[in-house]
């Protein structure tokens, strides 16, 4: 049989760099891929991109891969930040990353990969893995505090196919300890937090520089001016840290949160109490869908999460339009919030998802 050729997404971090030992190590003929997704220009304090290459390179070197580069700026500017910033406009919080998965790794990279470098498979460092009953399907990946399914629910039969997840069945510390023995740069390396491109630190400054922000009040649910926001952009539902609302005289001491965007009066709306009823939904509207089999979702009971890291919530859910599904869960979710996705399981089958459109208080 002859070797098999696969194409590493090497992102310089622990993750990529210990897949592309262990495959190497199962035999496979290994190239490792750099993508650069984020053109230099004065964002440079933003992008860790050139450390990242270097030590890309660095791991390349010492498990002897040869490490090529690409440059997919134009089609994530086009694909993912396009619509990045049109979500934001639109006062929803949109997940960069699941659009990243979905138009760059698993179809840019992918397609290169499998054209231009004659690959047999891609891989990437992601905590997932895969299962062959009739076709190729995602499951969650074997670390609970790891599991990375929820942005990858938009992938197909044909490109769980085309993937390989080789830290998918192995626990981060386990990673960790690979990448230290063997002596890679990248072993102690701190994981990546928010955007592909740039660290949650900085985010609302570089919000700024492309949708201009606008301040207004921060109003409670009776309707009272208690604040002032500097950009609805830069707020999310259930968000309890930064409103800035100082302690107030006659109000108890429960924290803030916010429960509600007024988008077309600037306002942003406050409760008390993380439970509060403003805050919570019953059940939802997601369009956009991607399911794994590319079918019209079968009515039934499943589990959903409506963010990452969020634990698996019972529900019914079902196909109520061409592209939507209305998801009923078992109690009462606190923020769920539009523009994040909406991602369904079976058991350790993650069957695809959609993006939350809405979110219903009644039913
Ligand atoms: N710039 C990049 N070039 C090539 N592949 C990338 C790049 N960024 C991410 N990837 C691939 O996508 C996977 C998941 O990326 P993510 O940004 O979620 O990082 P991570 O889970 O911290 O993994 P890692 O430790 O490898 O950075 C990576 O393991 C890698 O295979």
């Amino acid at each position: 049989m002859s070797t098999k050729k696969v194409v590493v997404g090497m992102s310089g971090g622990v993750d990529s760099s210990v897949s592309a030992y262990l495959l190497k190590e199962q035999g496979y003929d290994v190239v490792g891929l750099f993508m650069k997704n984020w053109e230099e220009d004065d964002t440079d304090t933003y992008c860790s991109a050139a450390a990242d290459l270097a030590d890309a390179r660095a791991v390349c070197e010492k498990i002897g891969i040869e490490l090529k580069t690409i440059n997919f700026a134009a089609e994530y500017w086009d694909r993912v930040f396009e619509n990045f910033l049109s979500e934001y406009s639109a006062g929803r919080t949109p997940n960069p990353d699941i659009l990243c998965n979905k138009e760059i790794k698993f179809k840019a990279f992918l397609d290169y990969a499998m054209e231009d470098l004659e690959a047999d498979y891609i891989a990437t460092g992601h905590y997932v893995q895969r299962t062959f009953d009739e076709k190729p399907k995602l499951l969650r990946g074997t670390d609970p505090n790891k599991d990375q399914s929820y942005f990858l629910y938009t992938l197909s039969h044909e490109q769980i196919g085309k993937s390989l997840f080789p830290v998918g069945d192995i626990i981060k510390p386990k990673v960790r300890e690979i990448a230290s023995k063997l002596g890679l740069v990248t072993a102690a390396k701190k994981d990546s937090t928010g955007i592909c491109f740039i660290g949650e630190k900085r985010f609302n400054e570089f919000l700024s520089r492309f949708i201009p922000a606008k301040g207004g009040d921060i109003v409670t649910v009776d309707g009272e001016v208690i604040g002032k926001h500097d950009g609805l952009m830069y707020h999310t539902l259930g968000q309890r840290k930064g409103l800035r609302i100082g302690g107030r005289k006659d109000g108890s001491d429960e924290p803030w949160y916010v429960v509600d965007k007024d988008l077309e009066h600037n306002v942003l709306i406050v409760a008390q109490g993380h439970n509060h009823p403003r805050l919570m939904s019953k059940a939802l509207i997601a369009t956009n869908l991607c399911f794994t089999n590319r079918e019209p979702l079968k009515a039934g009971r499943y589990t959903v999460k409506t963010r990452y890291r969020q634990p698996d919530i019972p529900c019914y859910a079902e196909q109520t339009g061409d592209d939507q599904i209305k998801v009923v869960f078992d109690h009462d979710v606190a923020a769920v919030t539009p523009g994040q996705s909406a991602v369904l399981y079976n058991g350790e089958e993650c069957l695809g998802g959609g993006i939350i459109e809405q979110r219903l208080q009644n039913i």
